[in-house]
């Protein structure tokens, strides 16, 4: 799906944190959100996820515009389309690895076929095969930042929100989850990574400087 945002302003507190903000996120690439500390990665990753509302400026969709989405509209492409890894990563801790990945889709009622077969062949893509049963307490950083994507492979979501994937992961596991974005984007999938990290940067096909 392409997504795009046109002029977007948003005001937090009083406070402009995004001006005149213009993106096109293209189908099949990786666009890498970078700047300073504070310039709005986050905030603008937030409003093309359709999570914060824009005072100023248009989002579209594939051409449609969707900035005023109806709160059942946008539960819709959250369901349907859209999967998260924002910095927490959305983990329940208390849960089965298998629970964490399939539950996005159970409480969103998306149907996927094939369950069973799919969480397998989705565990070993994100290499936690045989930990299925495990609790995701268990799990360290990285390992919960490929359970966070496990979930989005699973869910099949077309477009993929990542909100600084790699900080806190060592080169292991920094390397091993950017092949797995790119894999994701290479399927044709729409990525968009609010990032730091120069070897995150350097994988995205595109690199949009946020507030310059
Ligand atoms: N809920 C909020 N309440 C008040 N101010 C906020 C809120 N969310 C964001 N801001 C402000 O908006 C500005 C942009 O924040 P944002 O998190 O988008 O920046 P960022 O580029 O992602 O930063 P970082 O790289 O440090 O994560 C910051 O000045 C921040 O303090």
């Amino acid at each position: 799906m392409l997504i795009e945002g046109q002029d977007l302003s948003v005001s937090i507190g009083g406070r402009r944190v995004l001006e005149s903000e213009t993106i096109s996120c293209k189908p099949g690439m990786m666009t890498a959100l970078v700047g300073p500390s504070g310039c709005g990665k986050t905030t603008l990753l937030h409003c093309l996820g359709l999570l914060l509302p824009v005072d100023q400026g248009r989002i579209l969709i594939d051409g449609d515009d969707v900035t005023k989405y109806s709160t059942v509209a946008r539960r819709h492409f959250w369901r349907d389309h859209a999967a998260f890894i924002l910095q927490d990563y959305g983990i329940m801790d208390d849960e089965s690895i298998a629970f964490n990945i399939t539950m996005g889709v159970s409480l969103l009622g998306k149907r996927v076929t094939g369950n069973q077969a799919r969480l397998v062949e989705v565990l070993e893509q994100t290499g936690l095969q045989g930990r299925e049963n495990e609790l995701a307490s268990h799990l360290s950083g990285g390992e919960k930042q490929r359970l966070a994507l496990a979930r989005a492979i699973y869910k099949d979501a077309s477009i993929l929100f990542i909100d600084e994937p790699t900080a806190s992961l060592d080169a292991a596991n920094r390397k091993k989850v950017i092949e797995l974005f790119s894999d994701f984007a290479m399927r044709g999938r729409t990525v968009i990574v609010a990032t730091h990290d120069s070897e995150m940067i350097n994988a995205c096909g595109v690199r949009h400087e946020v507030g310059s």
